[in-house]
């Protein structure tokens, strides 16, 4: 298990395993804020902004964690939130790579808006 503080220090591994049973819950425990689908096969979170602006700066610090960790999430984008959405294709579920990426996203200051 590792520590949220941990998740933001780590880097994604290519070809993590799929994470299932009580690793994943363990995992979907330390992010609350990350919902995952029924299947869990992903975990999205909506961040709220005023404007488009807030919403641009925020999904640019977001490209910055994809490309720093060759990890990439789906975006659907608004004029006042985005929704961001991890899974591990390589794995059709959800891996650590997606705990990293999403307590990254989390704790940017463009996300505090
Ligand atoms: C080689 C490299 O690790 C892969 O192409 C990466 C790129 N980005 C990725 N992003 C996501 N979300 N899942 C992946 O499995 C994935 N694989």
């Amino acid at each position: 298990m590792t520590a949220p503080h941990d998740l933001l220090l780590a880097r994604c591994t290519p070809g993590a395993p799929r994470l299932e049973g009580s690793a994943l819950d363990a995992e979907l425990a330390r992010q609350p804020a990350w919902a995952p689908d029924p299947e869990r096969r992903l975990i999205a979170r909506r961040f709220g902004f005023d404007n488009f602006y807030q919403v641009m700066a925020f999904v640019n610090a977001v490209a910055e964690i994809a490309h720093a960790q060759d990890h990439h999430p789906d975006l659907l984008v608004s004029y006042a939130a985005c929704t961001v959405s991890f899974s591990t294709h390589s794995c059709s579920g959800l891996s650590l790579n997606d705990f990293i990426c999403a307590a990254q996203v989390s704790a940017l200051p463009e996300a505090q808006a």
